[in-house]
This record gives structure tokens, sequence and C-alpha cells, in this order.
């Protein structure tokens, strides 16, 4: 298993290429199944997600071409044609659903298209329990019958899916992900009521639409759906990652450096500049992206909630508390979304952090300076906070569990390492 080493102390200077965004890519492929069409995906980022996502729709009977990199590996990302001519299996089997919980999202498609689908259940992550009753319910408001049986969930509706209103109690992104795309292929209307309101539920709105869907409202909590007999093959390019943007956002901020987010989108993380803003970091947008940099001096602490877009992303909590654990004074960070996401804190605890745990809320206390640490990853976004700390930490720290951070960050040793950062990937078989 790989390890990254970092020696910290580097102020990052230079440009960094934002890649396509992971979770709306996932989502977007999974729509595939939903057309005998060619679905052409452009921007898509180099991620071991990516290819579980691949290898699933593969064994669904969906072709999957790649382009290869783009020439340069340059930020325009990979292109990427998927065919679902014929479903040649509605089984999405135990061994790939749970190395990706994104899986389920070929719940809704495969049921809309077909009529029925055997989908392993995810089970619990490190960051929560994670359950997907809101898929299921939505799903038996649209007509399907849902039986849990042996650790699989088996839907099925013979004479098609039919249009309903759903409420969701509370905002899921992939549950109005799954129902929106249910709802492609249902008769008559569907509209979805506190549905995810996430930059990604656009971006694939946009794309069912291409493919010929009827849409409306999508961005905002009401999504009102026309279903169609069909739809046919589209072009779409993947929107930029945002929490790419954000995570490099406050690795600039943490180093005290000085860089251009090429392809970074100011509008998609403008929770997470208002946050930062008063911490001390001027952010502004730029013909090609987003450029970052201290106001002057020592950063201060901020309180910060994580929210359902648009308020502040859950994906940034553990990359905001390390920037946290070095700013001047306190910040308290609450997180509303997952139940278990600060599986970081004993991580950054022991590179020099001074954070106490209270339920969902953290306080964070900052220290002058961080000290580099052998550290373990746990999951994506806490493996990427320990990046943040080891670039600003003094001495070397040594990541292992690296196949977390290669889930969701594309070449993140190079785009680290193109800024000054001393970064390298320690490959052992
Ligand atoms: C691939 C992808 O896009 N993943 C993102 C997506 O995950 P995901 O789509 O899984 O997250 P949801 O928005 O569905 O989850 C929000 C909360 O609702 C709960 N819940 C969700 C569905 C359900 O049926 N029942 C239920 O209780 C979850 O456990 C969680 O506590 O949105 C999350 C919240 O922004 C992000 O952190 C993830 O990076
Ligand atoms: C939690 C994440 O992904 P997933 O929902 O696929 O676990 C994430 O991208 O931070």
């Amino acid at each position: 298993m790989d390890k990254i080493r970092i020696r910290g102390g580097r102020p990052l200077h230079g440009q960094i290429p934002i890649s396509g965004a992971k979770n709306a890519t996932l989502p977007l492929m999974a729509a595939s199944l939903l057309t005998d069409g060619t679905l052409t995906l452009s921007n898509v980022p180099h991620l071991a997600d990516i290819a579980t996502m691949a290898s699933l729709l593969a064994q669904h009977g969906v072709s999957v071409g790649i382009d290869g990199a783009a020439p340069g590996g340059g930020h325009t990302g990979r292109v990427m044609a998927l065919q679902a001519g014929t479903i040649t299996s509605t089984t999405a089997p135990y061994d790939l659903v749970r190395k990706m919980r994104a899986s389920v999202l070929v719940l809704g498609p495969l049921v809309a298209r077909e009529g029925r689908a055997r989908v392993s259940l995810p089970g619990g992550c490190a960051i929560g329990t994670r359950p997907v009753d809101l898929h299921l319910k939505g799903l038996e408001r649209l007509g399907a019958k849902v039986e849990l049986t042996a650790g699989y969930i088996e839907a099925s509706a013979p004479g098609g899916l039919v249009g309903a209103e759903i409420v969701f109690p509370f905002v899921s992104v992939g549950a109005t992900e799954n129902l929106l795309m249910a709802a492609t292929l249902a008769r008559g209307e569907t509209v979805l009521l506190n549905a995810a309101r996430e930059p990604e539920i656009v971006d694939l709105a946009e794309c069912l639409s291409a493919m010929g869907a009827d849409i409306e409202g999508a961005g905002t909590d009401r999504i009102r759906i026309r279903g169609k007999d069909r739809l046919h093959g589209a072009a779409h390019t993947v929107i930029s990652d945002r929490i790419e943007t954000g995570t490099y956002m406050m690795a600039v901020a943490i180093t005290d450096g000085d860089v251009e987010l090429i392809g970074g989108r100011l509008d998609l993380v403008r929770s997470v500049a208002d946050a930062l803003t008063p911490a001390g970091l001027t952010v502004e947008e730029t013909a090609r992206g987003i450029r970052v940099r201290r106001a002057n001096g020592r950063l201060t602490g901020i309180d910060v909630m994580t929210e359902p877009y648009p308020g502040f992303p859950t994906d940034l909590q553990a990359q905001l508390m390390a920037l946290m654990s070095t700013a001047g004074g306190a910040a308290m960070i609450t997180e509303t979304i997952f139940e278990n996401r600060f599986m970081h804190v004993p991580e950054l605890t022991r590179m020099g952090a001074n954070i106490n745990v209270h339920h969902a809320s953290a306080l964070v206390r900052g220290v002058p300076r961080l000290t580099g640490a052998p550290v373990m990853a746990t999951d994506l976004r806490a493996s990427v906070s320990l990046v943040l700390a080891g670039l600003a930490a003094e001495g070397d720290t040594i990541l292992s569990r690296v196949y977390h951070l290669d889930r969701g960050y594309e070449r993140v040793e190079e785009k680290l390492a193109a800024c000054g950062a001393e970064v390298e990937r320690i490959r052992e078989s």
C-alpha cells in the first residue's frame, strides 16, 4: 500500500489545475443506464471511485470507453463514452458496492429502465451509518415494490414507474439524484420537495435534459420532472470539483502561499470564501479561476457549521479543522450532516493540534506550529486534512492508507509539488 511523505514548511506558489468533480461524475455515469444511446462525458477525473463505477457499469453491460489522459496531463480531464445498449445484469454485487457507497446510484436508473434491480445495501462507513431509506421510500412512492433480502435491495416495477410527489424529510444528495434519474422514465409528473440543491444535482439535471428529459427547478428545493418514454445519448462536460477547489484554498492558506486555482469556480465555493475571508484569506476571481492568498499574517479562528448546499460543505470540514489548528485564537467547528465525521481529530492531535470534541462540535485552539508524524487516513477528506497539516508542519509527515486519498484527489502529490511542496509518494507493492 502506498504512502505519502510530506516535508512541511514550504508555502505553495503557482497554479493548480482543478479537476472535474468526482461527486458529479459518479451520478452522471449512472445516468448512462437510462438510455441505449451513447453518453459522452468530458472533464472526467482520473480517480479510484470513477474506476469502481466504470467496473460496476461494465458488469451491468455498459460499454465504457476512456480516451486516456488529456495531452500533457492537463486539467481538461478525460473523455468517457458510456453506452448501455443492452442491460445484461440488474444486480449490483456486494464486492463493488462495498468499495463505494455511490454505487447505490444505479438503483433508480435500473428500475426505471428495466423494471427491476438487485443492489447490495451499501452499509455504513467511517463517517457514519449512512442509511438509504430515503432512496427506497422514494422509489416506493414511484410505484416500485422494495424488499430487503440477504443484504440486498430488491426493487421491482414490472409495469414501469409512475410519477408522484416525494417530500424528503431532510436533504439527501444521493436520494435526490437517484429519484431524479428514476423519474425521467416514469409515467407522468414527479415533484421532489426539499430536494438537495448541490451544484452536482444541477449538473446531473443539465445532462439528463440534454438526454431528452424534461426537468425544471434543479438547484432549488423543488424539482419537477415530466417522465419520457425514452432518453437518448448526449455529450456533457462535468463541472469543476468544488471540494477539490476548497481543499486547495485551504492548502494555500495553511502554508501562507499564493496560488491560482485554474478552472476553480468561485460561485461554487462561495460559502467557503465567505467563511475564510474573515479568517484572513483573500479570495479573488481571475479570468481562469480563483486566486487565493492570506490578507496579512496569521489567520484567525472562525466558527463554522456544516450544512447542505449553499452552506459550508461537510466534505471540507476536516480540511478546515487542519487549517484552524494553526490559526490564532479558537475556532468552533460543528458537523451537522454526518454523526461520526471527526475521525481526523486524533491524528491531527498526534501532530500537535489542540482539539476538543463535544458531541457534534469541535473546539480548535490554534497552536503556533504542528509537528510532522506518521499518521493514518481513515476516510477521503480526513486523509487530505492530514496532507494539509503535513504541509504546514515542522519535519516529516508520513501518511498511510493513501487509497482513501486516491478515491477523490487526482494527482495530489504532483499538483502540490508543482507549487513548491516537498511531497512524494512512496510506492509499496
Ligand atoms: C458521492 C457523493 O456525492 N457523496 C456526497 C453525498 O453523499 P450522500 O448522497 O451519501 O449524502 P446524503 O446527502 O444522502 O446524506 C446526508 C445525510 O442524510 C442521511 N441519509 C441519507 C440518505 C438516506 O436515505 N437516509 C439518510 O439518513 C445520511 O446518513 C447523512 O447523514 O452528499 C454528502 C453530503 O453533502 C457528501 O458528504 C458526499 O461526499
Ligand atoms: C464522503 C464522500 O464520498 P462518498 O459519499 O462517496 O463516501 C466525499 O466525497 O467526501
